[in-house]
């Protein structure tokens, strides 16, 4: 049998999809469309206060196409900070004019491919902030699942750790090449959802994201190991941007 990948875990991850329901808002009074806005600033501002507070972090963005018009990507400690959290959304007067599009549940993942042996990674303050990362406010998001192959003779699973470890020091050399450009949070979905990976990619020009997922599919570990779903891509929405969104 291979080894398994020791992995360390952060925080967990919920990417929450939504579609406006444009026709109810439209047809909604200025009264009911003023207490959804203030219902929904006052949820951007409450994950704002714990996002400081160190407790989590929230993305909020919109998403270009038909796929979904908006979404949450919430990071919180626990599964149940966000399942409180959701269903606390789901009751608030701005929620009844959205349909859920998607969701994607999955916990902040390091593996030890990279690890320095005998080290402590728990111990080293870079590891933390990247299993507890405040996500950026980047101008745009790119987010999808993935999974490593498993069929026939390209098992990524049945690799050894050593050939798996080669292969992921490439995956990391051209990512590290995107430096400054694209910065990239990997959630672990294995017993949470459906694929294995959410991989969710922050870059204030988008075209990164195209460059940098092109140049992977070249790269073994993708080339050869990997299965990708459905791509979300979008643009920041500050509270502003959120309300000038809604804006009839
Ligand atoms: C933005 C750049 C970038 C950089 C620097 C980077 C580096 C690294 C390193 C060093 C490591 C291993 C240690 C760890 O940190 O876990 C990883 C791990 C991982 N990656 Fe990555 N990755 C990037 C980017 C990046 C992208 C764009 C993708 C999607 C692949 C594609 O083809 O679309 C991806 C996927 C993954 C996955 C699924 C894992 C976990 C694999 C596993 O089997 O456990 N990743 N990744």
């Amino acid at each position: 049998m291979s080894e398994a990948a020791q992995t360390l875990e952060g925080w967990f991850s919920l990417h929450d999809f939504r579609t406006i329901d444009w026709e109810a808002w439209k047809q909604a009074d200025e009264a009911t469309r003023r207490q959804a806005e203030e219902d929904l600033q006052s949820f951007l501002k409450q994950w704002s206060a714990l996002e400081a507070d160190k407790k989590g972090s929230t993305a909020v963005y919109s998403i270009v196409g038909q796929k979904a018009d908006f979404v949450f990507m919430h990071l919180r400690e626990t599964l149940e900070e966000l399942n409180e959290l959701e269903i606390a959304f789901n009751k608030s007067a701005f929620a009844q004019f959205t349909y859920p599009a998607h969701s994607y549940v999955s916990v902040v993942e390091l593996s030890n491919y990279m690890g320095q042996p005998g080290s402590d990674p728990m111990e080293n303050p870079e590891v933390v902030a990247r299993l507890k990362p405040v996500l950026p406010k980047a101008a745009h998001i790119c987010f999808y699942p993935m999974n490593k192959r498993r069929a026939g003779s390209d098992n990524w699973y049945m690799l050894s750790m050593d050939d798996r470890r080669t292969m992921m020091r490439s995956h990391g050399m051209i990512g590290r090449q995107y430096a400054g450009k694209v910065k990239q949070i990997i959630t672990g979905s294995v017993g949470f959802d459906n694929w294995e990976w959410g991989v969710t990619l922050f870059a204030d020009d988008a075209l990164q994201f195209k460059k940098l997922v092109y140049e992977m599919r070249f790269d073994e570990v993708s080339a050869r190991y990997g299965d990708f779903g459905d791509f979300y891509i979008g643009n920041l929405l500050t509270a502003e941007k959120f309300s000038s969104m809604l804006k009839l």
